[in-house]
């Protein structure tokens, strides 16, 4: 499903069977297997063999599965495509892009798969992981470049080395990138995901980060850890406060549009359709975060 929220995608090793079979209890929203940089050289058939057999045996509920493939020029990578797409994946991850080319060919690899084993075109959806200069000042023409994206990401661990930099506290070095990419997904009206952050016991300084990305507009960050998830899901959480605002913004526009206005005011403040989209995400943020139930009651 494209539309659907994404605050947490946790990276799992392919080729980690514990890891793997248990991905599904912690609570992310998406789960994003390993053929990449997780997995050695000499495992890589082994991870994608065994991210075969889970994506069909492990029933993982109604959490998102995304595999992330190995380059399509590497010698993995069409068989990776093949391997996840048979086995009815959710979401593919396209590592490193650069350009818009190579959505486009693994889109024409991922059609050919689909073809292949009777699956309907368009089924298998895709991610794109921007991890360099290139692909961060290609980054609106690659949001473009396939209606099976959902979104694209940023991945800051190889991007600060290809900008002979490194991760800094402040992510000041990121900024120009993680914006970039904010606005090419939104212009491009898909999603929008932040980086790994790599040191599992920081707390603090995970939490300061998810809040500047959860400034910036992003949709969710990946992580790498189940320790990770809560805290990004609190920091994505509506306040009771702005669940009740939300609420009354709803409110007031339906009895606007009763009287066959778009815009009224409430507490001297105009409320208009920008304002209202606003209020209906944090609605659907506050009953995914199970705050309130699907009647808009919140619960105490
Ligand atoms: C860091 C550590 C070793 C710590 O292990 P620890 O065991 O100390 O952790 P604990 O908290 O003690 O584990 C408590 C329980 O959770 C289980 N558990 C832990 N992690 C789990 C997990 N991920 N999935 C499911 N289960 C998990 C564990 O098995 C245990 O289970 P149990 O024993 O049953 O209680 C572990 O987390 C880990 O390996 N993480 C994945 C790292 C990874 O995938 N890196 C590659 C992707 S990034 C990249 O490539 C850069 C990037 O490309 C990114 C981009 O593009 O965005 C770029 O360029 O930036
Ligand atoms: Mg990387």
């Amino acid at each position: 499903m494209k539309e659907r929220l994404r605050r947490t995608m946790m990276f799992v090793p392919g080729n980690n069977p514990a890891m793997i079979k248990d991905a599904g209890i912690y609570g992310a929203d998406s789960i994003m297997f390993d053929l990449e940089d997780a997995v050695a050289m000499t495992e890589k058939d082994a991870a994608r063999m065994l991210v075969y057999q889970a994506i069909q045996t492990v029933d993982y509920g109604n959490t998102e599965v995304v595999v992330r493939i190995n380059d399509l020029h590497s010698e993995f990578g069409r068989a990776d495509i093949f391997a996840v797409v048979k086995a009815g994946v959710d979401v593919i991850r396209l590592p490193k892009t650069e350009y818009p080319e190579d959505v486009i060919e693994v889109d024409e690899v991922i059609q050919e798969a689909e073809e292949h084993f009777g699956i309907p075109v368009g089924t298998t959806l895709m991610m794109a992981a921007i991890e360099g200069a290139a692909g961060v000042l290609n980054a609106p023409a690659i949001a473009k470049a396939s209606d099976r994206l959902i979104g694209i990401a940023i991945g800051a661990e190889d991007y600060v080395t290809n900008m002979k930099t490194k991760r800094y506290p402040d992510g000041k070095e990121l900024f120009f990138a993680r914006s970039m990419i904010v606005h090419a997904a939104r212009a491009a009206g898909i999603s929008a995901f932040d980086t790994v952050y790599s040191n599992v016991d920081n707390t603090e300084g995970f939490l300061n980060e998810v809040k500047l990305i959860h400034q910036l507009g992003f949709d969710g960050k990946s992580c790498i850890n189940p320790r990770q998830i809560p805290l990004v899901n609190s920091v994505y959480q509506p306040t009771t406060k702005e669940i009740e605002n939300a609420l009354n913004v709803v409110a007031a526009i339906e009895e606007a549009k009763a009287k066959g206005s778009g815009v009224i005011s409430l507490n001297g403040k105009m409320i208009d359709k920008p304002i209202v989209e606003r209020a209906e995400r944090v609605i659907r943020l506050a009953k995914a975060s199970n705050l309130m139930d699907e009647e808009g009651n919140i619960y105490e």
